[in-house]
């Protein structure tokens, strides 16, 4: 072989594998998995719809559990955030894999129901039981529907330091600031408690990318790949999911 045709190869293979060095750096994008419970009606669909989209969808019926995909920008760098909204709330229910699989939880009651309520309290025990480290938010809901009111804020914030959990009232039919900055903290703190566990991962396209100077477009394709939209899928995909497995395995090996 001639010296122009070993520098073809050379280059076309080069090519190759940052292409899919590329590719690799996509899919090792961080990822926060949220688990929202709570009983039923109280409001879980409609905080996770508005959320994501910013919008309030008053009716919103559906007797599956819906997993949501999107991808945020958290602290200025893209997230993959997953939120399962759990639809049934029954304590007899209780959606146990939803909580292996997440990273985050938010209980959510509704301040006009004592019912909700006791039932949140509930599973914020089970969740703590199940998984003690998992950032956790309680979420009283409704905050709009003060002349209804059952339960007193004060009940709420005692709830949640017995649980060692974050608190807040809200509206998702007000859009609550509250709503935003609650949930964008769990992810923060998800994604520190993540980037502490993991040790720097050496990334030899980044590597490539600074050798040849293409680690400044890598950086803006990646940020055209913001915002997307909302991917409805079926539950079924939580319980494919690896880190689910894991994570019960690791629990009942403790245990033994
Ligand atoms: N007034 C008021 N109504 C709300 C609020 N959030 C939700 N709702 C209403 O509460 C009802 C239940 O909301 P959903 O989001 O379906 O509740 P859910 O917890 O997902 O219910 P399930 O799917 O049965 O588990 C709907 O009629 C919503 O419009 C709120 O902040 N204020």
């Amino acid at each position: 072989m001639t010296y122009y045709e070993n520098m073809f190869w050379a280059i076309y293979l080069l090519r190759i594998l940052l292409q899919k060095m590329k590719t690799e750096d996509k899919n090792n994008m961080p990822k926060v998995r949220i688990a929202v419970i709570g009983k039923s009606n109280v409001g879980k669909s409609a905080l996770t719809v508005r959320y994501l989209t910013r919008r309030f969808i008053g009716e919103y019926r559906s007797n599956t559990d819906l997993l949501y995909k999107q991808t945020l920008n958290v602290n200025n760098s893209s997230l993959d955030v997953e939120i399962v909204d759990v639809c049934s709330g029954e304590i007899q229910a209780f959606p146990e894999e939803a909580i292996y699989w997440a990273d985050a939880c938010v209980v959510v009651y509704d301040i006009t129901c004592r019912n909700s309520f006791t039932q949140a309290a509930d599973m914020l025990q089970r969740v703590l039981q199940l998984r003690n480290q998992i950032p956790t938010v309680l979420l009283g809901n409704k905050a709009d529907l003060e002349h209804l009111r059952q339960i007193e804020e004060l009940e709420g914030h005692t709830v949640a330091i017995q649980n060692n959990c974050h608190f807040h009232e809200v509206s998702v039919a007000d859009n609550s600031s509250a709503i935003y900055a609650s949930i964008d903290a769990l992810l923060a703190e998800c994604r520190s408690a993540q980037s502490t566990q993991k040790t720097r991962k050496f990334s030899v396209s980044k590597m490539f990318g600074t050798l040849i100077g293409t680690a400044n477009h890598n950086k803006s394709s990646q940020n055209t790949t913001q915002g997307g939209t909302v991917v409805v899928c079926h539950k079924s995909d939580l319980y494919k999911s690896r880190v689910l497995r894991r994570r019960q395995n690791f629990t009942a090996t403790a245990s033994l």
